[in-house]
């Protein structure tokens, strides 16, 4: 399915989409809200073509569901329902204590992605290592791992720039949906044999959480440092995901490895040319105490 505004002025009454996109009313009446990543979603007025923006969402909703509409309506209300309770857009604005979660995580922007086909593609990093010294200090509580954790899903999706899509179809975009971002998880530093009680409840409740409530907002993940006696965990990992987001994820077990997927504008430490995330990159909001590992923060 296109998913460029040109594909989409002339789509059919009987497709899923516009049948999605003309059952909207009543979704969004009975959850009581209408934004979706910052996206407020529209019901097309009697005789009007959908807004641009509300179809790109209500794709990935379908995406996920493998076009099944009644399922995808099922995701969406239980999404825009979570959204209305969690408030995630307001995490954007909380101040997080540097000390538990300083140097875990950035948003940036890369050229020359060879799997998006993308000129230009957002990328998260997820500096996980970070926590391998301390896992019970990030992890302990679940609850404020998570929130964190959203507050950057939602800066990434911020520079998706979602709500524009419907000016212009940015420079961001050859691939099949440009309105994706790039996954990096850094594993730098990690080396025990078993995994944390508490690393394993926070990452799958993110897992779970992200399907339900952020689907199709990925494209490609890559884990780098990945060092061999871990790589078992890939399996385990593995159990908790989805079969389309299995095909699209990469380890390696070097940091300069990564350059070979993203160009050479990332990171000397993944192999590239570019200045390093402290400098080039954005986080959400901290309070400016000391970060959980100094050392391997500044590295970043
Ligand atoms: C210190 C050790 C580790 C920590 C703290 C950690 C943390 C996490 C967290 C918090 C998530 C949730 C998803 C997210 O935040 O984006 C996650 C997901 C994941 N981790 Fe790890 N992890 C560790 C080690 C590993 C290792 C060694 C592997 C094996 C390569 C691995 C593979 C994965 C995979 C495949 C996912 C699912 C990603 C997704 O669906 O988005 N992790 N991890």
């Amino acid at each position: 399915m296109a998913s460029t505004a040109e594909g989409w002025a002339n789509l059919p009454k009987e497709h899923n989409l516009s049948k999605f996109a003309a059952d909207l009313k009543g979704i969004l009446e009975s959850t009581g809200h209408n934004e979706m990543y910052g996206v407020e979603l529209k019901s097309p007025e009697d005789g009007q073509p959908p807004a641009h923006t509300t179809l790109l969402i209500l794709q990935k909703f379908l995406r996920a569901n493998m076009d099944d509409l009644p399922k995808a309506k099922e995701q969406l209300t239980a999404a825009l329902k979570w959204r209305k309770e969690y408030k995630p857009l307001e995490a954007l604005n909380e101040t997080f204590p540097s000390d538990k979660f300083g140097g875990l995580g950035y948003v940036t922007t890369i050229k020359g992605a060879k799997e998006t086909r993308n000129d230009k593609d957002v990328a998260t990093f997820n500096i996980y290592g970070v926590a391998a010294k301390d896992p019970k200090k990030v992890f302990g509580d679940t609850d404020a791992f998570v929130r964190w954790r959203v507050a950057l899903m939602e800066l990434t999706l911020q520079h998706l720039h979602l709500n524009e899509a419907d000016k212009a179809i940015p420079d961001y975009g050859k691939g099949a949906d440009p309105y994706q971002a790039i996954q990096i998880h850094d594993y730098l530093s990690v080396s025990f044999f078993r995994q944390p009680a508490e690393i394993k409840a926070s990452s799958s409740k993110i897992i779970s959480m992200f399907s339900q409530y952020y689907p199709e907002t990925v494209s490609f993940k890559y884990f780098v440092n990945v060092p061999l006696v871990m790589q078992w965990m890939m399996g385990t990992m593995k159990m908790l995901m989805s079969k389309d987001s299995i095909q699209k994820m990469t380890w390696m077990t070097y940091g300069n490895q990564l350059h070979q997927y993203l160009g050479d504008g990332i990171p000397k430490e993944y192999g590239g040319t570019g200045p390093g995330l402290r400098e080039s990159a954005v986080t959400v909001k901290y309070d400016g105490g000391k970060p959980i590992n100094e050392e391997a923060a500044a590295k970043a």
